[in-house]
């Protein structure tokens, strides 16, 4: 069945129950995860990355439209990750940040016409060769979003992913984000602490407390 399922989902912590979740996100929709500072959310995140850290164990299944991927190391799972952290490449340009997601065999003028498109679709028509420092919180978090979606996830993970913008900034980024998302079929995790940002209809789930 297509989407991403979560299956009895358990992750421990030096042998200890941290979090747990079981849960179906259809293509296209949004699953939102709330709860206290350190319940675990991050970590959920982690452990459907294949990211977990050192002494944190995961629990049962995750499969990605029919696929498993429990046991698949982190860059064969096809995810899309949006972090509040998340920074640009500072040594690359803007245009060398997108290329970082596409593939190889793209080369030379294909490649510079792919990274242009990208830009024209985020607002940024020009800027291949602007350093990122130069660029504005939002630009910057056009840029992410554009390189997050050019490795062609088949689900995105988004850790606080707006919380850094301002208000008007916030809800067009979120706009474009789920846009894309539904547009393109794609199941989103998303982990917040703001109602706000959960999506018309989407579903949430409390963790802890
Ligand atoms: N790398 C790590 N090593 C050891 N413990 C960690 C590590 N990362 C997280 N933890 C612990 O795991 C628990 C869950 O952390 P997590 O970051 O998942 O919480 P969270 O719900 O995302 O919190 P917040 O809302 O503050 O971001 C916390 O007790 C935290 O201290």
């Amino acid at each position: 069945m297509n989407g991403l399922h979560l299956d009895n989902i358990a992750i421990t912590a030096g042998g200890v129950p941290l979090v747990a979740l079981s849960a179906h996100i259809p293509p296209g929709e949004t699953l939102t995860v709330m709860g206290p500072s350190g319940v675990g959310k991050s970590t959920l995140l982690a452990g459907v990355m294949g990211t977990l850290p050192a002494g944190f164990a995961l629990g049962g299944r995750l499969r990605l439209n029919g696929r498993e991927l429990t046991g698949l190391p982190p860059e064969d799972r096809r995810l899309g990750i949006l972090f509040q952290d998340e920074l640009l490449f500072p040594h690359l340009s803007v245009g060398g940040n997108l290329a970082f997601a596409l593939p190889a065999r793209l080369r030379g003028r294909a490649r510079r016409a792919r990274i242009e498109d990208a830009l024209d679709r985020i607002g940024l028509s020009g800027f291949a060769t602007r350093d990122p420092a130069t660029l504005s919180g939002g630009q910057k978090a056009r840029v992410a979003l554009m390189r997050m979606l050019l490795a062609d996830p088949q689900a995105l993970l988004l850790d606080e992913p707006f919380s850094r913008l301002d208000t008007a900034l916030r809800a067009r980024i979120r706009a474009l984000v789920f846009g894309l998302a539904a547009d393109r079929g794609l199941p989103v995790l998303l982990v917040t602490h703001d109602g706000e940002d959960v999506p018309p209809g989407g579903r949430v789930v409390q963790l802890g407390g």
